[in-house]
């Protein structure tokens, strides 16, 4: 896999990881977290209600034990009389202290004085028949027998459901205030949850409800006393308030302000999403610039070597530590690799007995000179040159002494040319050849007779006949640089032109020189 297609990888690798976990946080973190925040404010809205609606009902109890244990009331109850009523118990009292009904009976359950307020009107004389006339085992309002047999305050309270409407009811027995003494009746108050009352409670609260008449069926919810627990996300919950003596039920409903779960946005869901695509191919220039990008460059060099053996230093300041230590170990290997080649390189055109240039260095400076003479019309001169007898001359010293012998003569040959423009170079066994850039016929055949006296003066012993130094014999082509079609010539063709001439050299008697110039 390329470091470009690992990038994409990691791209989309990312991309999804970064999906997976924004999905993970926001269905496993975020909405069970919303859901338990709606659900704990929905069951706060129902224990404000539940309290309202206590608070309500308790708030009724208070104030008729104040009028029940109160000793003019017994006094009125033994002997009604208008003015007591007048005085005591007018109907903006009560209105203004939202009692819908007040019922004074005596120990037998009888009437004796009542109010009610017009909102209950309709419903008088069921509230009168259910408190005198009902089966007061059921409707448990009154005090009982045994209850007026004690002698002692006692206290109901409780809800009725009438004619579809919710109402408070609180009876306590008529006593004198040190709330001990003949008990002579009981006094029953009720309030009505009417639309007034629940408006009140909704603006104290804060709390959106409804009372309404229902009819109790089986399956509907449960009673809005006994209900603890809020289980479930509702824009509205209910519940029954129902009598302990008939059917009759009202409904409370409960209009939740929080009611549903965030839905996903899918423009910010978007958003979301191009920030990650954005935030992670950020992360990825900066990785691909300070990672990717100086591996690939190496990766680059390595390759461009295995084609043309060139490889480039690569830079150190990388921004990591590491790519820095990379580079420049790298680049202390290629120093080295360098150096090694060049030796390497120096070794190929060397010639390792003598080291002057041997005949590959010889042939690549030829190349030069050859299309100079082409292209330039410039000329110049090659000098073969052969020690003569120097078969005898091994045979004579040994093969060690011809190397030393040879060596001697390579470098008396480089000093005899040193102050001209020439290459001297070992051609190939006991052969030298020299390549000058003059090509005047006349400043070479003295050169190469005055190459020939050095090497006799070196006094090198070579006994054969009369002849008592090793010797050399000199063939000269000077190539004119004039010379017409002389790019149809290759330095072979001049090489063997100077061989004749150095065939001729040693068929003269050797020790001497022979030169022509470049015959076409
Ligand atoms: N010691 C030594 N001898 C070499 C080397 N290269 C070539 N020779 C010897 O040089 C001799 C060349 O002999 P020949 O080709 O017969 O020519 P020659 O004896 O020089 O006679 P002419 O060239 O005709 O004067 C051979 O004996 C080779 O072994 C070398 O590197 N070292």
């Amino acid at each position: 896999m390329t470091l470009k297609r690992f990038s994409l990888f990691l791209l989309s690798s990312l991309f999804v990881a970064i999906c997976c976990l924004l999905a993970s946080i926001y269905y496993f973190f975020y909405l069970p977290g919303i859901k338990a925040e709606i659900l704990d404010q929905q069951q706060q809205e129902f224990n404000l209600l539940h309290s309202a609606l206590s608070l309500s009902k308790n708030s009724l109890t208070t104030l008729c034990y104040d009028y029940a244990v109160w000793d003019e009331l017994v006094e009125f109850v033994k002997n009604p009389t208008d003015e007591f009523v007048q005085r005591n118990m007018p109907d903006n009292a009560f209105e203004a202290a939202n009692i819908d009904a007040v019922l004074l009976t005596d120990i037998n359950n009888q009437l004796v004085w009542d109010f009610q307020h017009e909102s209950l009107l309709n419903s008088r004389q069921s509230l009168v028949n259910l408190i005198t006339q009902g089966d007061a085992a059921l409707v448990k309002i009154l005090p009982t027998s045994a209850e007026i047999a004690l002698q002692k305050v006692s206290s109901r309270s409780g809800y009725l459901v009438l004619n579809g409407q919710l109402i408070y009811f609180s009876n306590t027995t008529i006593l004198p205030s040190a709330a001990v003494g003949e008990i002579v009746g009981s006094l029953t108050m009720f309030r009505l949850l009417d639309s007034a009352l629940i408006k009140d409670i909704s603006q104290l609260s804060l709390i959106d409800f409804s009372i309404q008449p229902t009819t109790k069926t089986t399956n509907t919810s449960d009673d809005f006393f006994s209900f603890q627990q809020i289980e479930t996300i509702s824009p509205s919950h209910t519940w029954l308030i129902g009598n302990k003596f008939d059917d009759e039920v009202v409904l409370v409903t409960l209009n939740h302000k929080k009611v549903s779960l965030p839905r996903l946005d899918w423009l910010s869901v978007m958003l979301l999403m191009i920030a990650a695509v954005l935030i992670i191919s950020l992360s990825l220039m900066m990785l691909s610039k300070w990672l990717i990008s100086p591996l690939i460059q190496f990766n680059q060099n390595i390759n461009d070597s295995s084609n043309d053996g060139l490889m480039s230093k690569m830079r150190s300041n990388h921004f990591i530590d590491e790519m820095d230590s990379i580079s420049n170990s790298f680049n202390q290997l290629l120093q080295k690799f360098n150096a090694q080649q060049n030796y390497l390189e120096t070794l190929t055109v060397q010639d390792a007995l003598t080291g002057i240039t041997n005949r590959r260095g010889l042939e690549a400076f030829a190349k030069d000179i050859v299309l100079r003479w082409h292209t330039e019309q410039k000329g110049f001169s090659t000098m073969m040159i052969d020690v003569d007898h120097f078969k005898a001359f091994n045979d004579q010293y040994g093969h060690l002494e011809g190397d030393n012998a040879l060596v001697a003569v390579a470098k008396s040959l480089a000093e005899q040319v040193s102050t001209y423009e020439a290459i001297v170079s070992r051609y190939g066994g006991e052969e030298f050849c020299i390549i000058f850039s003059e090509c005047d016929p006349n400043i070479i055949r003295p050169i190469a007779e005055k190459i020939c006296r050095a090497i006799e003066q070196l006094h090198m012993p070579n006994k054969i006949g009369n002849r008592q130094w090793v010797t050399v014999s000199i063939g000269v082509l000077v190539v004119n640089g004039e010379a017409t079609h002389a790019t149809q010539y290759s330095f072979s063709d001049v090489l063997q032109q100077a061989d004749e001439q150095l065939y001729l050299a040693k068929q003269t008697g050797r020790n001497t020189v022979k030169l022509q110039c470049f015959a076409q």
